[in-house]
């Protein structure tokens, strides 16, 4: 394991911002100057405390907002977003749900219901197509958005702490059913979460940004092999190490 503080990135990468700044109309500036990048098939995680602006980095990576200064690149010109909460259409059966990305894809009717299908039995939920999402567990409602996140077809995949609102024995299940599904489609994953743990369960790398305004302060290398537990000691030691960082850091702002 490794910490290194990082200068700008340079290498073309699956996402890649460079000198990114987002000041919102009432003035707040949420990000000054964030340059990083995701490599293609990588899984970085974004940590840091409440307000740092990882929710506008991530909306401005997946284009439902413009940055104020600076570049973004997508491979693809395009990514998923995953939110952390399912978002499902609570009309529409599980199986019409993953559908509908496809349906925006101009896939034909024929072939939807069968891609919806394997995408369903991608998270191991091919069983539950035609239940409704308030018949499903929470974990499984998840899993259901993820298989709708992948229907998108886009090699990157945003996701803004998808699992937050889990409880702990569910949270572990889809740790291994996401990263089962990031090796295997091989996609480059920006992953933004409160819980430093989970950050060091799921991410190749770390990075870490300061609060008010957001910029990357740290970066840390993840070489822990995979498949990691969230309570492997090197697990534990890893995140002791981000989480001091990340006192210190919220620390400097109330003092
Ligand atoms: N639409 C908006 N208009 C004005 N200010 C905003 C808007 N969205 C976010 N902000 C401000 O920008 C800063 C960064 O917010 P953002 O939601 O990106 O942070 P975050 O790190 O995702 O927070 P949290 O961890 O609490 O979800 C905060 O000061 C927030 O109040």
């Amino acid at each position: 394991m490794t910490a290194v503080t990082t200068g700008t990135t340079t290498k073309a990468g699956a996402v890649r911002l460079r000198g990114v700044s987002k000041r919102y109309p009432g003035g707040t500036l949420a990000l000054d100057g964030v340059d990083l990048s995701v490599q293609p098939g990588e899984f970085v995680c974004l940590v840091g405390a409440s307000g740092c602006g990882k929710s506008t980095l991530l909306n401005l990576v997946a284009g439902l907002d413009a940055p104020t200064a600076g570049e973004i690149d997508v491979e693809g010109g395009r990514a998923a977003f995953m939110f952390q909460e399912p978002a499902l259409f609570p009309w529409l059966k599980v199986g019409q749900n993953v559908e509908v990305p496809l349906k925006l894809r101009g896939v034909s009717r024929a072939e939807r219901r069968a891609q919806a299908l394997d995408l369903l039995a991608t998270v191991r939920l091919r069983d539950v197509a035609d239940k409704r999402p308030h018949e499903l567990s929470g974990g499984m409602r998840q899993r259901v958005a993820l298989a709708r996140t992948l229907a998108q077809d886009a090699p990157v995949l945003l996701m803004d702490e998808p699992f937050a609102a889990l409880d702990a024995m569910t949270r572990d299940a889809l740790h291994d059913e996401l990263e089962r599904v990031w090796l295997e489609r091989k996609l480059s994953v920006l992953f933004v979460t409160h819980n430093v743990r989970e950050a060091v369960r799921l991410g190749d790398r770390i990075i870490l940004l300061a609060s008010r305004p957001g910029r990357v302060i740290q970066e840390f290398v993840v070489d822990q092999p995979r498949p990691r537990r969230l309570d492997d000691p090197s697990v534990a030691a890893l995140a002791g190490e981000v989480t001091d960082r990340l006192k210190e850091e919220v620390r400097r702002h109330v003092s």
